[in-house]
């Protein structure tokens, strides 16, 4: 899942200065909280200020070519839920310091170009010509919406219950965790004092230049004056399109509703109304809807289109059956988000002992299956490195981290954008709240503060045991491994939220493998499985069980009780320094040395290799097939250590070896841990029953090869079987 920072990390020291000075100036704030300063800067010299720090944060980027995003996770506290007409107005000089000012309100104007940092930035002034620097975090990224169209200079507010603090730098700011608890002012508002009265309000290059927000603002403004109602049905039309381009579908929606009989819309509600409905995946509402507009509107090419597309969505979700090639040809596009609907299997929620809920089989299952196909509920895409490298020179790359203050962690990846994104998605569309709101979130309970707006640090708290790393592919990943290393940190920043793979468990001695091709997240069935079985994965790509435990009791909070790590836990630590000194000694030695070498390795082990599978000693056995196979005179040793391999790894497989009687089936009794190295490991087998005129048995091994392709991969379209150079 997401990627914890560990002390490999090339921005490791950097970053630990940085979580040290938050840390700091949230104790020295602490020590200053209800305090009223009295050494507020003069408008002008603040103005100045900011100024001076906006084109610093250019230069520095423009020299570095690199932007280093951090965000910072601090106590979580609740949004503003008291309505506006409650609260009193306070000025900037009331404020005091490290306080929520419940019960009060700000009315703000920003004052200069905004800038983007990790938060939105700009300055705010008060009626009383107070001026102070102003910060709003959970925004989308710079090119969903720029800084300057979210604080725009000029542009009122008002702030419900303001938090005022003091910076890391020691300056105070008003910082705004909820965008909820903004009201952003039209121009025409009336509460906006008549000296701050914009006199040049421009609308008519706006819906032109794609301000989507600002064209919202516009369509609201004139709904408000007095309209037919065709008049007022075509601006709800129209607002609905605005709010279909920043996937506002239940504002979309409720725009279409202005006429409440479905029979009597427009061609554009209808068509605007399925878009919407496509949007929050309601794929039969969308194709009941676009069989309406087709009967109605016959010539419509667009609606006839649009139902193609809902019917195929249709197809997905029930059948599970996906055009793959379409897929990759797909992830070409940037963010790789893709078209397609998800298709839940035989699988529910269910309680799990001692683990929450977990993800269950509801019928028999074969190693395989596909048990879930998930399209990402959030997704925030890093471009892969060798992309990167071929962009110009000139555009910055971007690495963020999270800082959760109060369980001392960084975190790398993309959450900087996905906290917002979530955020936004919920706050625009808030009946998807519960399936967020309802995902695992510890003891943090605040997570019902979702549901009332989308509340940015409750979506931080619920987000960060529930994202997952992911390729480009995993395909790409195979094919590109210096694209990926899970050490620097390179290829892992793209972070997405599965609400229902999310639900999986961990083990080490995991059932089922997940692959992503785009956003979509694959889950197979990695061994034949009865109903009612609890599928697992692991959380954590291979480590040492010791180290891995580290990372899930930092992560996640708690320890893995697998088979493989109960019984690393009972092996006596000199017999573990033994056995990583046998490791060391197997590379570059004889074939001879190195079987010697493998047998005293196993003798390390306690338990048998199909009860404790031995996923470090798979690599020797490995390098030993590739010897013996360079041989063709060694066919039985190539069967011998390919068997090996899988033993090493828990399966048990009867029926390849060839003697002493030659059978004409292989089977697994038992399967082992699924293995990326397995599928080439099943087509060098698959060569030397070919060799020996075993077709059946060659047949056989194809077949194990693609399904462990398919589990890697998520699909075996790629699978290639002829010259098995790859894993
Ligand atoms: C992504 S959630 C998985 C779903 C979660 N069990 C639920 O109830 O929603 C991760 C959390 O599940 C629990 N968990 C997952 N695997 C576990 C395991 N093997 N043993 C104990 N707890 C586990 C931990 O609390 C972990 O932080």
């Amino acid at each position: 899942m997401s990627a914890l920072v560990n002390s490999r990390d090339p921005s490791y020291g950097q970053l630990e200065r940085v979580l040290t000075a938050q840390k700091t100036a949230a104790q020295n704030a602490v020590r200053r909280k209800g305090e009223r300063p009295r050494d507020l800067q003069p408008r002008s010299r603040c103005v100045d200020e900011y100024t001076m720090a906006a084109l610093s944060n250019k230069m520095n980027n423009m020299e570095s070519g690199h932007m280093m995003m951090t965000t910072v996770i601090g106590n979580p506290y609740p949004p503003s839920v008291t309505p506006l007409k409650d609260l009193e107005k306070v000025m900037i000089k009331d404020l005091t310091l490290e306080t929520h000012h419940r019960g009060t309100y700000l009315l703000l104007r920003f004052i200069c170009p905004a800038m983007r940092m990790s938060a939105v930035m700009n300055v705010a002034e008060d009626e009383a010509g107070t001026a102070i620097p102003f910060a709003v975090y959970m925004q989308e990224p710079e090119s969903v919406r720029t800084a300057e169209s979210i604080l725009k200079d000029k542009r009122v507010i008002i702030l419900k219950e303001p938090y005022f603090k003091l910076g890391t730098n020691g300056q105070y700011a008003v910082q705004v965790d909820h965008p909820s608890d903004i009201t952003w002012l039209s121009e025409d508002d009336t509460r906006i004092p008549t000296k701050w009265k914009a006199s040049d309000a421009n609308t008519g290059t706006l819906w032109s230049a794609m301000e989507y927000f600002e064209a919202i603002e516009l369509y609201s403004r004139a709904m408000r004056s007095s309209l037919t109602a065709e008049e007022a049905e075509i601006l709800h039309n129209n607002r609905a399109l605005a709010n279909l381009r920043i996937d506002a579908f239940e504002a979309a929606l409720n725009d279409i509703s202005f006429v409440s009989n479905r029979e009597h819309r427009l061609e554009k509600g209808l068509y605007r109304e399925a878009l919407a409905l496509y949007g929050l995946e309601r794929y039969t509402e969308a194709v009941e809807v676009l069989e309406l507009l087709v009967c109605k509107y016959p010539e419509s090419t667009s609606g006839k289109h649009e139902l193609a597309r809902s019917r195929l969505r249709l197809a997905e979700q029930e059948t599970g059956s996906y055009d793959f090639k379409a897929l990759y040809k797909a992830t070409k596009l940037r963010p790789p988000r893709m078209d397609n609907a998800t298709y839940k299997g035989p699988i529910e929620i269910r309680e799990s002992k001692g683990r929450g809920r977990g993800l269950f089989t509801t019928l028999p299952v074969k190693a395989g299956d596909l048990l879930l196909c998930e399209k990402a509920f959030a997704y925030c895409f890093t471009t892969p490195q060798e992309e990167k490298a071929k962009t110009s020179s000139k555009t910055l790359s971007r690495s963020s981290y999270l800082m959760d203050i109060p369980h001392n962690r960084i975190t790398v990846g993309t959450h900087a954008d996905l906290i917002p994104a979530i955020s936004n998605k919920l706050y625009r569309n808030p009946s998807l709240a519960p399936t967020f709101e309802d995902l695992f979130h510890d003891d943090y309970e605040g997570a019902k503060c979702v549901l009332i707006d989308g509340a940015p640090f409750l979506v931080a708290r619920t987000m960060l045991p529930n994202a997952f790393g992911s390729p480009l592919t995993s395909k790409h990943m195979i094919d590109n491994p210096g694209s990926y290393n899970r050490d620097s940190g390179i290829g892992l920043g793209t972070l997405g939220i599965w609400t229902l793979a999310s639900y999986v468990n961990h083990s080490c001695y995991s059932n089922c493998r997940r692959a992503f091709i785009g956003d979509l997240q694959i889950i197979r069935a990695a061994r034949d499985m009865p109903a009612d079985t609890e599928l697992t994965f692991s959380y954590v790509t291979h480590q040492e069980p010791a180290e891995l435990n580290k990372i899930l009791l930092k992560g996640w909070g708690f320890q893995c009780d697998c088979i493989i790590c109960v019984d690393d836990r009972e092996t006596p630590l000199a017999q573990k320094i033994q056995r990583q000194k046998l490791i060391r000694a197997t590379s570059g030695t004889s074939t001879k040395k190195k079987l010697e070498l493998i047998e005293q390795l196993n003798s390390t082990y306690q338990r048998p290799s199909t009860e404790v599978p031995r996923l470090q000693t798979w690599d020797f056995h490995f390098s030993l097939v590739e010897e013996f196979a360079e041989r063709s005179e060694t066919n039985k040793e190539v069967i011998e250590q390919v068997l090996a391999c899988f033993e090493s790894v828990g399966f048990v497989i009867q029926g390849a070896r060839l003697s002493p009687i030659t059978s004409s089936t292989i089977t697994i009794e038992r399967w082992g841990l699924p293995h990326d190295k397995a599928t080439r490991a099943w087509l060098t087998l698959r060569n030397v029953y070919n060799l020996l005129g075993k077709h059946d048995l060659a047949d056989q091994a194809k077949e194990f090869a693609r399904m462990n392709w398919m589990l890697i991969t998520g699909e075996d379209m790629t699978f290639v079987y002829d010259n098995p150079t790859r894993t």
